[in-house]
């Protein structure tokens, strides 16, 4: 597996590092002895997979308060998406800056979501699935969310946004402190 840095800081895209032979491919998408030593978090209690049925689909952008923050592995496992996070870490030195990753099926690749991050994404196609682990388990009462459109950050998103549910349309522009 190999760690790569993203602009965001402790936030990591992992690639696996494939074996081809005459059959097709081995690949590790999980390895705690290698997670580990990147200083990456192991222990995860749930895996959760979502299917979305269009194009342009939101989910987002989600983390849960402290003490029930979340690290998330991010895999998209049919189609495509556009994932992307922000940093709502008010200590960290890329606090309030965001980065979006293309995930697609078959492209060896995860991202890796600190705790204390904003988390969502937009499928770039129909019948687009995305698998994810996460650290911490859900806890509804201590969700947050920020707005796709926020202006306080600005995200640019490479689709259309036509799918987007109540609560995500609703969420409150961002107080930052
Ligand atoms: C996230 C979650 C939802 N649910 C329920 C609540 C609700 O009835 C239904 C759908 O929930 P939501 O609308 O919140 O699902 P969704 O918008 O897919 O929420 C997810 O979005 C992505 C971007 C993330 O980062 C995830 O952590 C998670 O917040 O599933 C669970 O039972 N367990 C869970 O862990």
């Amino acid at each position: 597996m190999r760690f790569i840095p993203t602009t965001l800081q402790d936030a990591f895209l992992i690639e696996e590092e494939p074996r081809t032979d005459e059959r097709g491919y081995f690949a590790r998408s999980f390895c705690e002895t290698e997670m580990a030593d990147a200083g990456l978090k192991t222990r995860f209690v749930q895996h959760n997979n979502s299917f979305n049925h269009l194009k342009g689909t939101l989910r987002g952008m989600h983390y849960q308060h402290a003490p029930h923050a979340e690290v998330k592995v991010v895999t998209c496992i049919r189609g495509s998406i556009h994932d992307v996070i922000i940093d709502l870490r008010k200590d960290s030195s890329t606090y309030m800056k965001w980065e979006g990753f293309t995930l697609a099926a078959g492209d060896h690749r995860q991202l890796y979501i600190p705790e204390g991050f904003a988390h969502g994404y937009l499928t770039l196609e129909d019948g687009a699935a995305v698998s994810y682990l996460v650290s911490t388990a859900y806890a509804p009462g201590t969700e947050g969310g920020v707005r796709w459109n926020d202006p306080a950050f600005g995200i640019d998103w490479p689709v259309e946004v036509t799918v987007i549910s109540e609560k995500d349309a609703a969420w409150p522009d961002y107080a930052a402190g």
